[in-house]
């Protein structure tokens, strides 16, 4: 009988306990979930929380400035904002939103020293070297009045700019709307554009080493643009004039984001794009795709290779190679005479292997940017380490060579002490 009883009680006990931690638990949880509502609550009435990017240029910032979500808007949230759009607090909040500071006329007049600084002309209009009061260099790029849509071009892309961020693309540190003038302000990338590097007469020859990293860079810019950013942006003007070098020769894409006037050829065509990089397929089409961004990488790629200009025959020069190889394309053939002896001929072929599959006529038959970035890798990856290996190999043997040195010393040291107690003896 005491054992039944034992179980019923200890059976009893167990049960109200669970019972007690059950209700415990359902009025922590109620209660939680309150406070939480509470909270959200309030951060609502407050205005979305959202990450400021520093300044950093030094600059006044326009902070009176009017955004119209129209003009400029990066958060889709904001949208929800429309009743208290073009209230003075709220455009503050906006232009913190889309986290490009705005600067005005006089700053950046002050910072190119009247506009005297001119790095070079674009479609757009002038570039200038620019020196802000923190002494932080940057490129500005006046929108030219004249241009016919310069306006939608300014929009375009500072909307665009503002949720693009990655470091193989050349980023956008501020604009301005003043007097007048659309200007936009980009980091500044001192080495120039590829297109410069490669036909240009200054004195540095780019090394296989720094074309691979090249490569290597804008296919990581062209795969943030295709597979990082949401919505998705194609480039649709992939070239070596719109690839830009930093002091230490890494490359950024620049130029994205740009809706350009439909010139081809010389004539208007309702084609947008560079004579020379456009994807064929495209041109038949008029349908523009990743894969013509992709036809494009291939000709840039090939002309790291040659150093020969898509729009003085790189086409013909690659179709003489292909034919000219017994089967396989002999891609030694119309290599840069300055890489001669210079490069790993291996290492070329797969690079001038992975450029030709981005020609395919056929644009589903070319590889996706990620297979581009994977192959490059690989090269590049193989390279580098080759490169690391020749150099410890020599470290090693200097070693090497240095110990038998300190022998050869030693030795001479003790012969000269024996001979010199010999001759005392
Ligand atoms: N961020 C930058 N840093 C340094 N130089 C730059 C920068 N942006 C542009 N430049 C230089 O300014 C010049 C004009 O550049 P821009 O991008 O306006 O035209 P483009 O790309 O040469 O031609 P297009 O507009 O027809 O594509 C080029 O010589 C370029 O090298």
């Amino acid at each position: 009988m005491g054992a039944p009883m034992n179980i019923m009680i200890i059976g009893i006990s167990v049960g109200v306990a669970v019972g007690i931690l059950v209700v415990s638990c359902a009025f922590i949880a109620v209660r939680m979930y309150k406070k939480r509502s509470q909270v959200q609550h309030r951060s609502t009435d407050l205005g979305p929380t959202l990450p400021i990017r520093a300044n950093g240029l030094g600059a006044s910032i326009d902070s009176s400035a009017s955004l119209s979500y129209s003009e400029v808007g990066c958060n889709s949230h904001l949208a929800k904002q429309g009743p208290y759009w073009g209230q003075r607090g709220i455009q503050n909040k906006d232009l913190r939103a889309s986290g490009i500071p705005r600067y005005l006329y006089k700053d950046i007049q002050k910072a190119t020293h009247n506009f005297t600084t001119l790095l070079g002309q674009g479609s757009f209009g002038p570039v200038y070297k620019a020196i802000m009061p923190t002494s932080e260099v940057v490129a500005v790029k006046v929108l030219a009045n004249n241009s016919r849509q310069g306006e939608r071009e300014f929009q375009t892309e500072v909307l665009l700019l503002c949720r693009l961020h990655h470091r193989n693309l050349v980023n956008l540190l501020g604009y301005c709307v003043d007097k007048g003038q659309r200007i936009l302000i980009y980091e500044f990338m001192s080495n120039g554009s590829l297109e410069n590097l490669l036909y240009g007469d200054g004195p540095h020859t780019l090394t296989w080493k720094e074309r691979l990293q090249i490569a290597h860079d804008v296919s990581h810019g062209i795969e943030y643009l295709h597979e990082g950013a949401t919505p998705s942006v194609i480039h649709r003007d992939l070239k070596s004039a719109n690839i830009l070098l930093d002091k230490a020769m890494r490359a950024k894409v620049a130029d994205f984001g740009l809706s350009k006037e439909d010139i081809y050829d010389g004539r208007k065509s309702g084609l947008k794009g560079t004579y020379g990089y456009m994807d064929p397929d495209y041109m038949s089409t008029n349908k523009f795709t990743k894969k013509s961004d992709i036809y494009s990488f291939g000709i840039v790629i090939f002309e790291l290779i040659t150093a020969i200009n898509p729009q003085q025959g790189l086409m013909e020069y690659i179709n003489l190679a292909v034919i000219g190889g017994d089967g396989k394309a002999d891609w030694e053939e119309i290599i840069d005479k300055k890489l001669a002896g210079k490069s790993n001929p291996q290492e070329v072929s797969l690079l001038a292997d992975i450029a030709y599959k981005c020609l395919d006529k056929n644009p589903r038959k070319r590889p996706s940017i990620a297979d581009v970035t994977i192959a490059i890798s690989k090269i590049r990856q193989q390279s580098f380490s080759r490169t690391d290996t020749m150099a410890s190999i020599g470290s090693d043997s200097s070693r090497v060579l240095h110990r038998i040195e300190h022998q050869q010393v030693e030795l001479t040291n003790i012969t000269s002490k024996k001979e010199f107690q010999i001759s005392r003896v």
